[in-house]
């Protein structure tokens, strides 16, 4: 894990609100967007002491003092406790104020706290990846919007999100609202449903697709469903020792692990203390088309409200017996007491925790926390540990000690931080940088080292203005390609690790070096590249991803070798001499930054020519089939020497150029013309791309073809996303012997042995087209609607790729050729079988059993 400033690679990147005690959601539309609502607006003070504590900002020394309350005698009975907590809830404000008076003296004006109800769209969908935060005018909001507000709860359900109280330090006012924003048209609308009582500095987090539990620093547990005609608000009774109305606690939902069955519906008879909103009689389960309840909520953190009793201890609501328990830390090294951290779950069993204020005991000051900490919950089990730890790496960037940020998940493995507030600082007490929180390791002081030689050179070399144009593509060329950027799973190609690496030394490598030290050294970035082997498996995919990742600044020309050919003498040589002497322009965006309009930048960018059925301009005389003599024989003749000439130097290019020829008949090569080709200069680098051999190499071809699916919630295995379809219909199909994701990708990848890389695609496809006939009811009532489902129940959201559509694809694909690259109509297959088959379910379970014993024997 590591952090680096959203985005990385702009230096001019936009900073965002000035902000803390906000809220911010991601949308579950569009992960590239989130939407952040209210907060405090000044940067100079926070209402952070939580209950009975206040705290201001000291310039003087280097921590900020927390004001607390007198002692009270410990609260004998957790009702007590609670009640006592509630009381020193409502002082917060006043003490507040009073506070920051000690501390700012009479005559100085304490610095005051506006609340904002400001709503902030960040998006990333710009194409240089620069983050745009916009401010959404009131006017499009709709016809009432929220009260400008600090330390509300949101959450999300569907598109929608939630708003649920918070606290207006102006007028020293709570609220008890609830409020709707659609993420889709931005549009506010009040709740029919009202909270108990005014709160502010609790936590909410959606536990189903219907309901949102809230915990307040009253110690009460309240549940939003918004699954009844009437949305309402209802006060659980909670079982076990929970946390003692804790103020500025963070909280985040985690998958549950209890089972559920449907007639072990229970909830009812627990139901509520008391209902709040129109209709006090509604919280009921019948008819209300209740989805099974699929998310706890884990609390950590927050204050007591006693004196200097901030918790370090985290929980666990079980939303399904409605009890809490204590995560026991598996180590002594988990996270301080804190106040205020932001948390965000990574949706399994993982969550991530930064920041928060630690209390200095001694002389009762806290300090805000910097630490970033990863939990991982294993049943009452907490594993933490300390991630990030200097940003990520030497070099590294990392987001300065705050409370009360919004730390939000837009994937498992990126979290974006935004706001918060510094009180050791007094001046830039938010940061307005958006800071992102990613998985993959990235080499900061390795990228810095780089970044500094590289201005050296520039700098003694007195370089002119085209030999820094060619530095600043190689530049781009390095970044383009470093970190994870050539594994794979990045690329969306699998197996062909081996591949990747050859191609990284031998093309990247040159490509990306300083254009000096290739000078020094003699040698020149390699012009041509061919892939060969058969069909489908993965040399035009290949070609046009590395294409694209070598090419930044200008689009990629994709050619097919018969396209160049022409019965007309002559216009052959045009169509090839047209390739490299007018190439695409440079992207516009490069050319509006540059001074000179991207002249020097056009002329040393790479341009990239893929050459598919490269054997058509490079057959032999007797090789070529009809039209291969005669006319088009001497054209070939005269274009391959042109191309040759084109790309061993002799004559300058307009731009660089790397040709990536690609053919699956590489034997038609004429091997005169193919021992010419290879010579240095020329096509230097030849691989051939094979398919699949291991089980290794087809399990992460079957990953990169079902990640999506999976991700998505829509893959039915046994481990799917909390809150997705697959997940909601996993009660039903318990019964049935459903795999996790990784076991399915390991025995797909047994099944598919002799199977391409493109055939494999082809039964995902095959796969899914099947999951979606069925959800649509084109086939419903017919026998490709499994025996186990009840075929009236489907809907086309409840579209779910099963097991058993992999293994029918499968099986429709094994009757044809192994490596066949033709299963578009795979589905077509299926159909035919289906409808002739008869106990074809044994059948395949035959065939399932004799194939995994042949794979598995020694
Ligand atoms: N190694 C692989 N990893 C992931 N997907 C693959 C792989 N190989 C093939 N595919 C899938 O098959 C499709 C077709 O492959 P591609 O066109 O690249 O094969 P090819 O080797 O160029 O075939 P041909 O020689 O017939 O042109 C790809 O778009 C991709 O979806």
């Amino acid at each position: 894990w590591s952090w680096s400033i959203s985005p990385t690679n702009n230096d001019n990147a936009i900073s965002g609100p000035r902000v803390s005690g906000h809220t911010c959601v991601a949308s579950p539309i569009d992960k590239n967007e989130l939407f952040l609502f209210g907060g405090v607006a000044e940067p100079t003070l926070d209402v952070t002491g939580g209950a009975g504590a206040s705290v201001t900002s000291s310039s003087s020394n280097n921590s900020a003092k927390i004001f607390s309350s007198p002692s009270k005698p410990k609260p004998q009975s957790l009702k007590e406790a609670h009640a006592e907590s509630a009381r020193l809830a409502v002082l917060t404000s006043a003490s507040a104020t009073k506070a920051s008076q000690q501390q700012w003296g009479q005559t100085e004006q304490p610095p005051q706290i506006t609340a904002t109800n400001n709503l902030w769209i960040y998006k990333r969908d710009k194409p240089d990846n620069s983050p745009d935060w916009q401010l959404i005018p009131p006017k499009l909001q709709g016809v009432s919007r929220p009260s400008p507000r600090i330390h509300a709860a949101s959450a999300t359900l569907g598109h929608m999100m939630f708003l649920f109280g918070g606290y207006d330090p102006k007028n020293g006012k709570s609220f008890s609202d609830i409020w709707t924003l659609s993420l889709k048209t931005n549009k506010w609308t009040l709740c029919q449903a009202w909270l108990p009582y005014e709160v502010s500095k609790h936590v909410a987090c959606a536990i189903s697709d219907t309901k949102i539990v809230l915990y307040t620093d009253r110690g009460d547990v309240l549940v939003y469903d918004d699954d009844l005609p009437t949305p309402l608000i209802t006060t659980m009774d909670v079982d076990g020792e929970g946390p003692v109305g804790l103020s500025l606690c963070a909280s985040c939902g985690i998958p549950r692990t209890t089972t559920t069955t449907d007639d072990d519906d229970d909830d009812d008879d627990r139901s509520s203390s008391s209902a709040f909103g129109r209709v006090d009689d509604r919280y009921s389960r019948n008819g209300g088309g209740e989805k099974h309840q699929d998310q706890d909520m884990l609390i950590f953190g927050g204050s007591t409200g006693e004196n200097e009793g901030f918790s370090s201890e985290s929980f666990r609501l079980d939303t399904k017996s409605w009890s809490w328990s204590k995560l026991v830390p598996k180590s002594q090294k988990r996270p301080p007491p804190l106040q205020a951290p932001s948390v965000a779950s990574l949706g399994k069993n993982q969550c991530i925790m930064f920041g928060g204020a630690a209390l200095n005991k001694r002389d009762r000051s806290f300090s805000p926390s910097d630490e970033t900490w990863l939990l991982t919950v294993d049943g009452n089990e907490a594993n933490w540990e300390q991630i990030a730890v200097q940003g990520g790496g030497e070099g590294a960037a990392s987001p300065v000690g705050r409370l009360s940020a919004s730390l939000t998940a837009t994937t498992p493995e990126e979290l974006i931080l935004h706001g918060g507030y510094n009180p050791t600082s007094s001046k830039q007490s938010h940061d307005t940088q958006t800071w992102m929180l990613t998985k993959h390791p990235i080499d900061h002081a390795k990228i810095a080292r780089e970044k500094r030689a590289r201005e050296q050179l520039i700098k003694d070399e007195q370089l002119t203005e085209s030999e820094a144009a060619a530095s600043r593509v190689a530049d781009m060329i390095a970044q383009a390609g470093s970190g994870i950027a050539f594994e794979g799973t990045s690329l969306g190609v699998g197996g062909l690790d081996h591949v990747l690496e050859e191609v990284k030394t031998r093309i990247w490598t040159p490509l990306a070096a300083p254009p000096k030290l290739l000078k020094d050294l003699g040698i020149q970035p390699t012009r041509g590249l061919l892939f060969y082997g058969g069909p489908g498996c993965g040399k035009t995919l290949l070609a046009s991803t590395l294409g694209n990742m070598l090419s930044p600044f200008r689009p990629i020309t994709v050619v097919a070798g018969p396209e160049i050919l022409d019965k007309f003498v002559g216009s052959s040589e045009q169509n090839l001499r047209a390739i490299f002497d007018s190439p695409p322009d440079i992207y516009e965006e490069y050319k509006r930054n540059e001074t000179d309009g991207g002249v020097a930048l056009g002329r040393a960018a790479v341009h990239v020519v893929v050459m598919d059925e490269f054997d058509a301009l490079a057959r032999s005389r007797g090789g070529g089939g009809a039209g291969s003599q005669g006319d088009a024989g001497v054209a070939r003749d005269s274009v391959v020497n042109q191309l040759l000439s084109k790309m061993d130097g002799v004559q300058p290019l307009v731009v660089p150029t790397l040709v990536i020829g690609l053919t699956n008949k590489r034997d038609l090569i004429d091997p005169g013309r193919f021992l010419a080709l290879l010579r240095p200069g020329r096509f230097e680098v030849q691989i051939e791309i094979t398919p699949p051999k291991t089980i290794a190499q087809r399990r992460s071809i079957v990953m990169v073809h079902t990640k999506q699916m999976f991700d998505a919630g829509r893959l039915q295995v046994k481990d799917p996303p909390p809150g997705s379809a697959a997940a909601d219909q996993l009660e039903n199909a318990k019964h049935l012997d459903i795999l996790t994701y990784d076991e399915l990708a390991d025995q797909l990848a047994i099944y598919c042995d002799g199977f391409s890389g493109a055939a494999i695609a082809g039964i995902t496809r095959a796969a899914a087209s099947r999951a979606l006939a069925r959800s649509v009811g084109r086939l419903s009532g017919d026998d490709l609607v499994s025996e186990d489902d009840d075929a009236s129940s489907y809907s086309i959201m409840d579209c779910l790729v099963t097991q058993d559509d992999f293994y029918q694809a499968i099986n429709a694909i094994r009757g044809r050729s192994k490596t066949s690259d033709s299963v578009d109509d795979v589905e077509g297959e299926n159909d035919r079988q289906e409808s002739s088959r008869g106990g074809f379910r044994s059948q395949l379970r035959q065939r399932i059993r004799s194939w995994t014993k042949k794979t598995s024997s020694p």
